[in-house]
C-alpha cells in the first residue's frame, strides 16, 4: 500500500519580492526513487531544502512521514536525513571511517556498532575497509569522494535521502558507473525514499520511478519516465526531451 513520506500542499515559497514557487503540491510515497529535472533556476533546490527545513514555506504545508515539518524537532529532522551534495564536504582532518561515523557519534551510539557500521557501509559503496577506512578524503578521487559522502548519508540508517546533483562534477564514466550503484542500492535498501535533483536528463529518466519535471516552481509532469517520454504533458517537456533527441541525431550523423 501506498504511503505518503513528503507531503507538499500549497506549498508557496518568496525571497523578498520574487516568487520562486508559486503553488506546489506533491506525495511522494514511502519507497520510491523520484528524480527532479527542470532548467537552472527552476525551484529544485528550494524544493529539496524545504523537505529537510532547512528553508520554511512562506505558506502551505509540508508534511514529513504525515506530519507537518513545523511540529518535528529541526535538529532531529535532519540527523534522521540523509543528505548528498555535489561539493561534497568531507571533514579534511579526519579519516573516511570518522567522516562516516559524524552522525552516529552524534547520535551517542557505542563505538562497536559504529565501527560496524562504517564497515558495512564502506563494502556496500565498495570501498573496502582495509584501503580507505584510514585515509584522508585528500587521498581519494572525486568520485571516490562521492561513494563516502554516500555512505555517511546512509549512515544513521535514514528514512529518506536527498540528493542534490551529487554526481554533477564526475565525469561520464565515473558518473554512469555510480548511477548504476545508486540505483541498485536503492533496490537492495527497502522502503527507503530517494529524493534525486539533476541536470541530466538521461540520469533522471534512467534512475527516476518517477520523474518531476519542474519548470519556474511548478511542476509541468510528474509521472514514469515511459510516460514522460511517450505522452510529454506540456510544451516545456517536449522541448526538454527534444534536447535529447538533437543529441541522438548528432551521434547519427557523425557515425
Ligand atoms: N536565498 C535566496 N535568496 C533569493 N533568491 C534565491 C535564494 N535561493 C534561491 N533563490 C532564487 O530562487 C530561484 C530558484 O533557485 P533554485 O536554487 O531552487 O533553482 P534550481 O532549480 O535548483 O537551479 P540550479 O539547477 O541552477 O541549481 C532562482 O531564481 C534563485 O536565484
Amino acid at each position: 500500500m501506498n504511503q505518503p513520506e513528503i507531503e507538499f500542499e500549497h506549498v508557496v515559497k518568496r525571497f523578498g519580492q520574487t516568487t520562486v514557487i508559486p503553488d506546489l503540491s506533491f506525495t511522494i510515497n514511502k519507497g520510491e526513487f523520484v528524480t527532479v529535472l527542470g532548467s537552472s533556476g527552476s525551484g529544485k533546490t528550494t524544493t529539496l531544502k524545504m523537505i529537510n527545513g532547512l528553508w520554511q514555506p512562506t505558506s502551505g504545508t509540508v508534511k514529513i512521514g504525515g506530519k507537518e515539518l513545523t511540529e518535528h524537532n529541526q535538529v532531529d529532522l535532519r540527523r534522521h536525513v540523509g543528505y548528498v551534495v555535489q561539493q561534497i564536504a568531507l571533514f579534511p582532518h579526519l579519516t573516511i571511517k570518522q567522516n562516516i561515523a559524524v552522525v552516529p557519534k552524534l547520535l551517542g551510539w557505542e563505538q562497536a556498532k559504529i565501527d560496524q557500521r562504517v564497515d558495512e557501509l564502506l563494502d556496500l559503496v565498495k570501498l573496502p575497509s582495509d584501503q580507505y577506512a584510514d585515509r584522508y578524503p585528500a587521498q581519494l578521487s572525486g568520485g571516490q569522494q562521492q561513494r563516502v559522502g554516500l555512505a555517511r548519508a546512509l549512515a544513521a540508517n535514514p528514512d529518506f535521502i536527498l540528493f542534490d546533483e551529487p554526481l554533477g562534477a564526475l565525469d561520464a564514466l565515473t558518473r554512469i558507473d555510480l548511477q548504476k550503484e545508486i540505483k541498485n542500492l536503492h533496490a537492495s535498501l527497502a522502503d527507503k525514499t530517494f529524493f534525486f535533483v539533476t541536470h541530466d536528463i538521461n540520469e533522471a529518466l534512467y534512475l527516476g520511478q518517477r520523474v518531476m519535471v519542474m519548470n519556474r516552481g511548478r511542476l509541468e509532469q510528474f509521472a514514469s519516465p515511459e510516460t514522460i517520454v511517450q505522452h510529454p504533458a506540456s510544451p516545456f517537456v517536449e522541448e526538454l526531451l527534444a534536447t535529447e533527441e538533437r543529441n541522438q541525431e548528432l551521434w547519427r550523423r557523425l557515425q
